[in-house]
């Protein structure tokens, strides 16, 4: 009693995948030490696979793939384009900009802030403040600007700062001599179309005419073409009315200039996206900048190749019809705002239900983070609210980073799906090998201990194994799994027969179907004679046999080759024929290697259980064994060939065949109840599944 207990317990742990939560784990925690060691931060377990699986990025441009570090390198103000560098000298920069003119300049870049310009404690001037407003600054102090004493010349009266929706920031100052004035700086397009006036050459205010519109429309995206973040800078006199409560109106503007900014292309970016594209991975640009700039930047990153670059608002209005057929082309997002980049990732995620990755580093990022499968937020520069929202935490913000995590997120996902193909092929086996036989014999081949053993194994140790293997690079040769992707696949068939392209299913199947008929026509045959290893001889007598065996091999090419559509086949190539035929051939040998052995292995049972009686009736006095098979006493001469087979048939005759009939006809009773039995459990087990 106590030890059937204990093999049902051992067949329940041996049943039991155990393994499995182990591997998943072990396997993810794993991939997140080592990509902890590759400067990849993973903030939620899960993370690590999903991204394995990603079949789409979403990158921001700024401080994504550039360096975040931006200087002004040129600026057009009174329709005179300057080159701008730390080299050039503060009056050669200002030369034939009028007084006035730079008096508001600076007014602006200075009141006009969210950054700040301090003393450290060496008396070292350190500039404060997001890229961009630092880059402006630092453009003030070349021009011969002092910070404090402009910040005190007027009172900053009211300050709406900035934000990627709006894409601009103002200010109203209360000047010294009396009045309001409005300064406002943002992205160049917009701010431009709330112009209508404009700082001239001499530094007198004339009007924005075609001409000088054209021109300065000209200058930005002379700048964005030259991969140039641009800014407009503009004033407007409010008069002597104004109220802190009211908004900072947003029309009648006078522009003072325009900035070109630098940011460089981060190093190994190009490469990390030529990687991406490679592993199948779809590379998009989502940007808040100029679409000029944006294309520019995704050019030299290979983003950009031969899809279509878009803005914003024109993507804001298109119906879902449009959608489903423009997001594929898309390679290029400008001038987007924070819902825009959330929209696409939601429509990429819904519509064609890919894994998106969204990489970003702005608090602009923060919803599109948040939506993607998996949110990638760069460590250095980005904002709390970002890796708040993000999976993963890029620790060196470097984008070729992100290819290391995807390989290792594949590398999970082929871990864990090799521990469950192995656990799968050895639990079934251990189970089925064990229950079967405590069914039928009361007790397993395995005892207790063995069990338990081979259960560490294929469990624990099996998990240990194969969870940690490390990735390698062809891994990112492949296409992603995405979200439909099967866990277990019959990839293992496909690979050994070489059978690639979009028929691959069906020609497995075909081959499947093919070589389980030529096993049904070699069993024909094998089922000739069941005594006999030669099963050809005298084959051709038979006209029948003949005729039905050539008309099905006949009809089987012309189902396989012809009959396609109809009977759901693909055309095989030779090579798939010959696979076919060969593995249908292999039933005879075997069927010959069963025959032999069940004749020696009752002829050696015979002769243990020799029956002395028959023994006498020999009259040669040889020794004779019982061979059951053929229900007749044979000599050690009659068993190995075709010696005394005159004698044998004479024998026969004597016994006139009787018994000999009786025999085949108890043989297909039993092997009918046999086969009767398969195909009943055969049934059982599909109405299972
Ligand atoms: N501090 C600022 N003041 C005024 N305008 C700004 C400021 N910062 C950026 N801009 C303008 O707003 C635009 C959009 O900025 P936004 O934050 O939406 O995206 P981004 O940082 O340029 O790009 P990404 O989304 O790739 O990070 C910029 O192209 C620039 O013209
Ligand atoms: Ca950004």
């Amino acid at each position: 009693m106590l030890e059937h207990f204990a093999i049902a317990v051992t067949i329940v742990v041996v049943a039991v995948p155990e393994g499995l939560p182990l591997a998943v784990t072990l396997s993810l925690a794993f991939a997140m030490k080592k990509m902890m060691n590759d400067k990849a931060l993973v903030r939620h377990l899960a993370a690590c696979e999903t991204m394995g699986s990603a079949m789409s990025i979403c990158s921001d441009k700024t401080g994504t793939l550039t360096t975040n570090h931006m200087t002004v390198v040129k600026a057009c103000i009174c329709g005179q384009i300057k080159e701008v560098s730390s080299s050039v000298e503060t009056s050669t920069l200002c030369s034939g900009i009028p007084d006035s003119a730079l008096k508001m300049l600076l007014q602006s870049i200075f009141n006009n802030t969210g950054g700040d310009i301090v003393q450290n404690e060496d008396n070292k001037i350190e500039v404060l403040g997001t890229p961009t407003e630092t880059a402006l600054l630092e453009f003030g102090l070349l021009l011969g600007g002092d910070f404090q004493a402009e910040q005190q010349k007027s009172k900053l009266v009211k300050v709406e700062p900035f934000n990627s929706a709006k894409k601009r920031m103002g200010v109203v100052l209360e000047l010294p001599g009396g009045g309001f004035l409005a300064h406002c700086k943002g992205a160049s397009e917009i701010v431009l179309a709330a112009c209508d006036k404009v700082i001239g050459s001499n530094g007198e205010v004339v009007h924005l005419n075609e001409a000088s519109t054209n021109h300065l429309k000209g200058t930005i995206e002379n700048f964005a073409s030259e991969a140039l973040r641009t800014l407009c800078i503009a004033y407007k006199e409010l008069g002597n009315e104004f109220s802190a409560e009211s908004p900072i109106p947003f029309e009648g503007y006078t522009c003072i200039g325009i900035v070109g900014i630098k940011d460089p292309v981060r190093p190994g970016v190009k490469e990390s996206v030529a990687i991406c594209r490679s592993a199948g991975i779809n590379v998009r640009m989502v940007t808040g900048d100029n679409i000029n700039t944006a294309k520019a930047i995704a050019r030299e990153c290979g983003i950009l190749t031969d899809g279509i670059a878009i803005e914003g608002p024109e993507f804001r209005v298109k119906s879902e019809e449009e959608l489903r057929e423009l997001i594929p082309k898309i390679q290029v997002m400008a001038r987007s705002s924070p819902m825009d980049k959330h929209t696409l990732v939601k429509h990429i995620r819904t519509i064609f239900e890919e894994v998106v990755a969204v990489t970003g580093d702005g608090t602009n990022d923060a919803p599109a983070l948040h939506e993607a499968d998996i949110g990638l937020a760069m460590g250095i520069a980005g904002t709390e609210v970002a890796k708040e929202s993000a999976d993963v935490i890029i620790l060196d913000d470097n984008f070729s980073t992100i290819p290391t995590v995807a390989k290792w997120g594949r590398s999970v996902y082929i871990n864990i799906q090799k521990f469950v193909q192995f656990q799968l092929t050895v639990n079934v086996v251990a189970l089925i090998v064990n229950f079967s036989s405590a069914c039928l014999t009361g007790s397993a081949p395995l005892t207790a201990v063995q069990l338990l053993w081979v259960n560490m194994i294929m469990d624990t140790l099996g998990a240990l194994a194969l969870a940690t293997e490390p990735p390698n690079d062809d891994l990112m040769k492949r296409q992603p799994v995405g979200r439909k992707g099967n866990f277990i696949t019959n990839t293992s068939g496909k690979t050994v027969f070489h059978i690639e392209g979009p028929d691959s299913d069906l020609i497995l199947d075909t081959l499947i179907f093919n070589t389980f008929v030529f096993c049904q026509v070699f069993n024909e045959i094998s089922s000739r004679d069941m005594e006999k290893i030669n099963v050809f001889k005298g084959i051709l007598n038979n006209y029948v046999f003949v005729a039905v065996l050539s008309c099905t091999v006949l009809f089987q090419i012309i189902i396989i080759e012809f009959l396609g559509t109809f009977a759901n086949t693909y055309p095989l190539t030779l090579p798939l024929w010959f696979v076919s035929i060969s593995l249908g051939f292999l039933g005879m040998p075997i069927a010959a290697a069963r025959l032999i052995f069940t004749f020696n292995y009752t002829c050696v049972r015979a002769h243990t259980h020799t029956n002395p009686s028959r023994i006498r009736r020999n009259k040669s006095r040889e020794t004779v064994y019982w061979n059951p098979i053929s229900s007749r006493l044979m000599t050690v001469a009659n068993l190995s060939g075709e010696k005394n087979k005159g004698r044998r048939e004479k024998r026969e005759r004597a016994r006139g065949g009787v018994n000999k009939r009786k025999h085949y006809v108890t043989h297909s009773f039993k092997g009918f109840v046999l086969y009767a039995r398969i195909a009943y459990f055969c049934h059982k087990c599909y109405v299972f599944l």
